[in-house]
């Protein structure tokens, strides 16, 4: 696998330099994810956010690292060439060192993965830097963390007071020192968002965090209102209304079958008329032969 992506980390952090923006898009499966590639997607975020848009969950709790493994692959298979990141789930990364590596080895080695992502600032550095040293990029991710929600007391904006900025920057220097290759900022006024994309040398990935960042990313089911709760909150732009258009299609399927207008005669296959007359003989005859049967079985049984 390694080698077929377009991008790759070095790359990132040059197209950093350069100004040149980064675009990354979570998905779930083959579909979403050969559809990312094809689109032009540059990295590909395989989110725990899919506990809310695939699984049906009221935060991203209660995905597990197999949930994480199985949909990671999938998408692995859907885009060959693309650069895909997979999030560490919820309290998989904080028992111990050596725990967390065995998660990601499996979100890498059976996921297919390129990178990890995980949740936390200063207080995960020393996973950061094992995870890293193991020769695994590691995405940070600060501002609104979902998976510490039940801390925060909801999906709160992060870095409007001066102590919430002081401490966001310090998070995303001490992920930086650690050696993460980039960072997400969920959630966090524009003013901080830009403040610590120009204090890094490495990427920031912005959402709802403002213009500027060093690159965006957004959830598949919200950009295309797909059956998604959120999407339409503040921070997300939606691009058409595709969860409309499948409702709409399968409302005309269902009236179409209920009305018998599909399958119409472009649906259907015919035999030769040679063909229809030998079976409709060959039914007779075991038509008869079925009443003649059954006729037995009755006089037998009185
Ligand atoms: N479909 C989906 N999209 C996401 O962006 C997303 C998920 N799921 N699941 C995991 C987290 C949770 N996220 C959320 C959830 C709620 C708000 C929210 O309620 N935002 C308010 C602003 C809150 C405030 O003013 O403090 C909004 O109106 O945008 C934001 C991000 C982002 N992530
Ligand atoms: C919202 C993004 C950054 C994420 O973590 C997810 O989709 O799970
Ligand atoms: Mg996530």
């Amino acid at each position: 696998m390694a080698g077929k992506q377009a991008l790759n980390i070095v790359k990132m952090k040059k197209m950093k330099q350069e100004g040149i923006p980064l675009s990354m898009l979570t998905a779930y499966d083959y579909p979403s994810a050969k559809i990312a590639e094809e689109a032009g997607i540059d990295i590909i975020l395989v989110g725990d956010s899919l506990g809310n848009v695939v699984l049906g969950y009221d935060s991203t709790i209660p995905v597990t690292l197999d949930d994480m493994v199985y949909h990671s692959r999938t998408v692995a298979r859907g885009a060959e060439h693309t650069f895909i990141v997979a999030d560490m789930p919820f309290m998989t990364y904080h028992s111990s060192i050596s725990e967390s590596l065995q998660g990601i080895r499996r979100l890498m080695q059976e996921g297919h993965a390129h990178a990890v992502k995980l949740e936390g600032g200063a207080g995960i550095a020393d996973v950061v830097k094992a995870t890293v040293q193991a020769g695994v990029p590691v995405l940070g991710h600060i501002g609104l963390t979902p998976q510490s929600v039940n801390q925060i007391g909801g999906y709160r904006i992060q870095g409007k007071d001066e102590a919430d900025a002081r401490r966001l920057m310090a998070d995303a220097k001490a992920l930086e020192q650690a050696g993460a290759f980039g960072i997400v900022l969920e959630l966090v006024t524009e003013e901080v968002a830009t403040a610590i994309s120009k204090e890094l040398s490495i990427p920031t990935i912005g959402i709802g965090a403002g213009r500027g960042c060093d690159g965006q990313v957004l959830v598949y089911h919200d950009l295309i209102q797909y059956a998604s709760p959120y999407f339409s909150k503040r921070f997300v732009k939606t691009y058409a209304d595709v969860g409309g258009m499948i409702r709409s299609s399968i409302e005309q399927y269902v009236s179409d079958v209920k009305g018998r207008a599909f399958p119409a005669a472009e649906h259907v296959f015919s035999a030769d008329d040679r063909v229809v007359e030998s079976l409709e003989s060959l039914y007779g005859q075991a038509k008869g032969q079925a009443q003649e049967q059954a006729k037995e079985k009755v006089e037998s049984q009185s």
